[in-house]
């Protein structure tokens, strides 16, 4: 059903065929360049709700021109989650996805590349909306990045898992409003479980959090994919080669 391949792009950017034909590419294509652009529109307002100093009267206007907004888009909507989608590409795509989706306004949103050593960099600057202390990035959010980033490694490796643990370390505070680096690398490969390292650092290279983490494949996913073959970034099965990242 779903055919690895050796692919730049993240499972979010496509790395996976669809088993699902699209009827209309143009089309969907077109309804895309429209979702993205909403979903664009709707971060600045966040950002700006967050920021504006507007007085009372104001805010109701908007908060009610918003409401009506929202009704509008009420008008045909789903039910529950995107889920996975296929895209006007034939690829599968996780649109509504809180880290990446380009159709969530919620999502910074992250764009991870990487490569088929299942080494993963993505370039971020978070704004007022991911506050937690004071001027800096909130906990959540930056092992959020993380999780995205390092969970990227394995759906390169062909291996999409879900996090079975994730632990972050802070090293000093994530500034917000500046360039951030993420990345992350594999460490080992064992079967089904892949163990991921990684790091944010901000503009002065200094790394503001790390961490390591687990991704399984799932039973239920694990008839879909190939068997692990061991020979994904140079690693064996319960093989000890290890991924470090070159130095950027
Ligand atoms: C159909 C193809 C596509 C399917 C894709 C499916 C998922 C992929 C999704 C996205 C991938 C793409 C990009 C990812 C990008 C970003 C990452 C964000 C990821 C998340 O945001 S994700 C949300 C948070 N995440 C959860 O919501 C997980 C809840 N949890 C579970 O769903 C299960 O718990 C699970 C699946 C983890 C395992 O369950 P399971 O039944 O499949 O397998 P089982 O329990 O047998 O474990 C098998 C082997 O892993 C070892 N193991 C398990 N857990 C361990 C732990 N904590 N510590 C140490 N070892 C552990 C066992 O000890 C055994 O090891 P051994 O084989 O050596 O005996």
């Amino acid at each position: 059903m779903f055919n690895r391949e050796r692919t730049r792009r993240h499972m979010t950017d496509g790395a996976f065929a669809s088993p699902f034909p699209v009827e209309d590419p143009v089309a969907l294509a077109a309804l895309e360049v429209a979702q993205s652009g909403l979903a664009a529109a709707v971060r600045a307002l966040a950002d700006a709700t967050v920021r504006t100093r507007v007085a009372a009267p104001d805010l109701a206007a908007v908060a009610e021109q918003v409401e009506t907004l929202t009704a509008r888009l009420l008008a045909e909507a789903q039910e529950g989650p995107l889920g996975l989608e296929t895209d006007s590409a034939g690829r599968l795509r996780d649109h509504g996805n809180a880290m990446v989706g380009m159709r969530n306004p919620i999502a910074p949103p992250l764009v991870v590349t990487g490569d088929e050593s299942g080494s993963t960099s993505c370039a971020l600057t978070l704004g007022a909306g991911y506050e937690g202390p004071p001027g800096y990035v909130h906990g959540g959010i930056v092992a959020a990045v993380l999780d995205q980033v390092l969970g990227s490694v394995p759906a390169h490796l062909g291996l999409p898992g879900m996090t079975a643990y994730l632990n972050t370390t802070y090293r000093r505070p994530t500034p917000l409003g500046a360039p951030l680096h993420c990345r992350g690398w594999v460490e080992r490969v064992d079967g089904w479980k892949v163990h991921a390292r990684g790091e944010i650092r901000d503009a002065q290279d200094l790394v503001t959090a790390e961490a390591e983490a687990l991704f399984v494949v799932p039973r239920w996913a694990r008839e879909h994919l190939d068997r692990p073959t061991g020979d994904a970034a140079g690693t064996a099965p319960g093989g000890e080669a290890a991924q470090e990242p070159s130095a950027s």
